[in-house]
């Protein structure tokens, strides 16, 4: 049976009188990406700190590695990495005595800093001082910082927001790889293309609550529900089409000309299943 490395159940969470997350369920099975995904305040953040023991939930159970978050210490430090922002670097030191110095607290061969400078595209940058990174390069170094020592949780919150879109995608592959390590990945973003990519399951939270579940895929399969058909004809016109009388018509006549080169079932994308079930959009 796989591992279940992290485990919600039933998580509420109150700042004063404001009820911020609303019985959180959820499960995150090894080698899994799992993707908290939400609008600005949805509360993304909140369950993080709960996972992560720098938050107490008011009810409910939360674990990581069969640890009760309510019993979380330091020792915990040395199976997880966490991606939050981009506090926890040393701003006076460089860039490679950043990750040296994590490196001796975690015991981890010096090797394994040139590697990971080199997947994160910071080793040109490894002398700078850690000030003088930009804030895409900052939060490449406390990526690289989170997966020294090969966790087996790692908690990305929002871990490309800012970043151009060739290092988005260069993390985008690292994180592929981690998870084909057997590395669990639980992540927040707003991002819904990059969930669809990187996400085994994703969670659609809006105030404070999960309103859908699934796989990428079975979940804009689920919402399309008004069928669109994209249509490419030999001389390279595309149209649209829908399951309407009219349209199937218009179908079967361009199939009787021998007109079609290509037909595609367009299904929605996670941005448009979003809007669907929240009736608003994401930002
Ligand atoms: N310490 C706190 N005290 C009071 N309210 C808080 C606290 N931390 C978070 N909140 C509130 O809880 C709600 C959820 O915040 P959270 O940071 O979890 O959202 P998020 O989904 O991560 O948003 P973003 O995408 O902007 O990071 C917000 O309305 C926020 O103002």
């Amino acid at each position: 049976m796989q591992k279940v490395y992290i485990r919600l159940e039933h998580i509420s969470k109150s700042f004063g009188s404001t009820q911020v997350l609303k019985d959180i369920c959820g499960k995150l099975y090894k080698g899994e990406i799992l993707g908290f995904l939400g609008p600005s305040g949805a509360g993304k953040t909140t369950t993080i700190k709960i996972l992560t023991g720098q938050l107490k939930a008011t009810s409910g159970d939360a674990y990581v590695l069969d640890i009760h978050s309510n019993n979380i210490d330091e020792t915990i430090y040395e199976q997880i990495g966490i991606v939050t922002d981009n506090s926890g670097v040393y701003e006076r030191m460089s860039v490679y005595d950043n990750l040296r110095y994590f490196s001796r607290i975690l015991n981890v061969p010096k090797e394994r800093i040139d590697y990971l400078l080199n997947r994160v595209g910071l080793y040109e940058h490894k002398n700078k001082l850690a000030s003088q990174l930009s804030k895409g390069q900052k939060q490449r170094l406390v990526l690289a910082r989170s997966i020294l020592h090969n966790p087996k949780v790692l908690f990305l919150d929002e871990p490309t927001s800012g970043l151009d879109p060739s290092t988005a995608l260069e993390i985008h592959k690292l994180l592929l790889e981690l998870k084909e390590s057997g590395m669990s990945i639980f992540l927040t973003t707003h991002n819904m293309e990059e969930a669809t990519k990187l996400c085994d399951h994703v969670a659609l939270l809006n105030d404070g609550k999960i309103v859908e579940y699934g796989t990428p895929k079975d979940l804009c399969i689920k919402y399309n529900t008004d069928k669109k058909y994209k249509v490419t004809l030999v001389n390279d016109e595309e149209y649209v089409l829908t399951s309407s009388i009219n349209d199937i018509k218009t179908l079967i006549n361009l199939i009787n000309e021998g007109k079609i080169e290509t037909i595609h079932s367009c299904e929605p994308t996670l941005e448009h299943v979003f809007i669907k079930v929240t009736g608003r959009e994401l930002n």
